[in-house]
């Protein structure tokens, strides 16, 4: 779903959907929003829409009491003592968590490696100041690379890769906070994000970062932000998703991008990747000025999609990463396997039995996802769920919910797959495998967003497939011979196996 090839024509994909997918597929809000939600009105003045405040996540290692299916299963997909091997693993793995950034910074082969400071990257004393406040110590090996490049005169465009969870949103809002010129009132820097979830928390990281850069002024541009009739947008940075950044650029004409010098696509390959987005992008980046600076960021990149930003963005600077650093390895990737649905549910259960911390569980559609949400739920767990379905102040809710810890299990689509970051997740859970419906092929660029929910700067992960059948244990194939790394299969016997895999 996530690729369905650049060039592919938008109507030949939603006809193919349509057909493979009855109850379609989640994840990307493609499409254009309703007047109602998107238009200018007459309502009373939202101009500074109030937004979450991300509240500091719970200890992962408390976990609450458990609700129900205490009594783990002797038999079935997964045995009492496979259950206890995780516990332990998930265990361990939070007390490693609190050593792993040190070390893993003094490590030239980790990603958050570096050598400089961030001093040494003449970022602005406020701008150090906040960052300081936010607990970072020193620039992981994308920041490093990066800001030098992104703030040296005359401004280069810039297409990177790192893995996830190695601060790229970091990395892009230094360099936008450092390039505003807080006299002039005007929209000076655009990030278009695929999710209202992920603007909004981009927005939030803005907020912090710029928390001391007092004069510089952010907004959103998502489902549900209006303004008033006639009202024009004048915030310095403004955060949105591409539906409705043409509709307030085009449509609506109340954002004026001519002074634009900072253009940011975060999760770049999903957005040129995808017809919808890629028609969304390019019209709104035909109205920014040539000069304009481009910041093209992701976790993942096909070559094609490469290739298609090198034709659009002039002279970019290119940091890709090899196939075989794109996986974390501080991520346990292992699986589960089942033979029914009924084995299927009773390996979830399970699992949240075991659960220490929080975890994302994967659905492919929304219609799967509200199954299981609801089957949990009526078993007495307490679970969050979250798909395309919800209204935009739902969605808000309930991923404030997850992120207070509220709720310790969210269920999701791929809405979720990319770019979240809620600190005590420390398990992924892929319910339904990502696949490409069209080729039935492994979709192992959402595999890898997926798995990245967890083991987020240096925290140990671990991201469980539950596998039905032979299709999925081809797909699972798939993924290992693509990223090289092996999955481990979840039973007692493989317990060194499971210890080993970040050794
Ligand atoms: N230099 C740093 N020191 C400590 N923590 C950092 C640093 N840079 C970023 N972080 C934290 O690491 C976490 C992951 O960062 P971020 O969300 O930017 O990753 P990402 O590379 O954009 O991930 P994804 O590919 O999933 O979008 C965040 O909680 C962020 O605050």
């Amino acid at each position: 779903m996530s690729s369905v090839g650049w060039a592919q024509d938008a109507e030949q994909q939603e006809s193919q959907e349509a057909k493979v997918l009855a109850d379609k597929v989640d994840g990307l809000e493609l499409t254009t929003e309703t007047e109602g939600e998107t238009g200018q009105t007459n309502d009373a003045p939202t101009t500074a829409p109030s937004l979450p405040i991300a509240a500091p996540p719970p200890p992962a290692a408390a976990p609450p009491p458990l609700v129900a299916n205490d009594a783990t299963s002797e038999e079935g997909a997964v045995t009492a003592a496979d259950l206890s091997l995780m516990r332990k693993v998930m265990r361990k793995g939070i007390v490693e968590t609190k050593n792993n950034v040190e070390i893993y910074q003094k490590d030239p082969n980790n990603p958050l490696y570096s050598v400089k400071s961030f001093e040494a990257l003449n970022l602005r004393p406020e701008l150090l100041r906040g960052i300081y406040e936010m607990g970072f110590k020193l620039p992981s090996k994308i920041q490093e690379f990066s800001l030098p490049t992104l703030l040296a005169e005359p401004p280069s465009n810039l297409i990177a890769q790192s893995q996830s969870g190695t601060g790229k949103t970091a990395a892009f809002t230094l360099a936008m906070l450092s390039r505003i010129d807080p006299n002039k009132k005007c929209t000076q820097a655009l990030v278009v994000s695929p999710t209202m979830e992920l603007a909004l928390q981009t927005l939030e990281s803005v907020r912090q970062m710029g928390k001391y850069c007092t004069d510089i002024t952010i907004r959103s541009a998502v489902k549900g932000d209006m303004l008033p009739r006639g009202q024009q947008v004048n915030e310095h940075i403004v955060i949105g998703t591409p539906g409705k950044l043409v509709d307030w650029t085009s449509k609506y004409k109340c954002l004026d991008l001519r002074s634009c010098k900072v253009f940011v696509l975060d999760e770049a390959d999903v957005m040129i990747a995808t017809q919808g987005h890629q028609d969304q992008s390019v019209r709104i980046h035909k109205q920014l000025p040539k000069e304009c600076q481009m910041m093209l960021f992701s976790a993942t990149y096909v070559d094609e999609v490469v290739n298609f930003a090198k034709a659009i963005f002039k002279d970019p600077v290119t940091f890709r990463l090899r196939r075989e650093d794109e996986t974390l390895k501080n991520i346990r990737q292992m699986y589960v396997e089942c033979n029914s649905t009924e084995e299927k549910y009773e390996a979830i259960s399970n699992i949240f039995t075991s659960l220490v911390g929080s975890a994302m569980f994967f659905c492919h559609t929304k219609h799967t996802a509200t199954f299981l949400a609801k089957r949990l739920i009526d078993d007495g767990y307490q679970v969050g769920i979250l798909t395309g379905d919800l209204t935009a102040d739902e969605r808000v809710k309930v991923l404030q919910r997850f992120r207070d810890g509220t709720e310790r299990v969210l269920i999701c689509t791929n809405v979720l797959a990319r770019g979240i970051d809620v600190e005590s997740v420390n398990l992924v859970v892929n319910y339904d495998l990502p696949q490409h419906y069209d080729s039935r092929r492994a979709d192992t660029e959402t595999y890898l967003h997926r798995i990245g929910r967890c083991g987020r700067f240096g925290k140990t992960g671990n991201a469980i497939n539950i596998v039905d059948g032979i299709d999925d244990l081809r797909i699972l194939k798939e993924v290992e011979d693509h990223f090289g790394v092996k999955v481990v299969k979840l039973d007692y016997n493989s317990v060194e196996d499971i210890e080993k895999l970040e050794d």
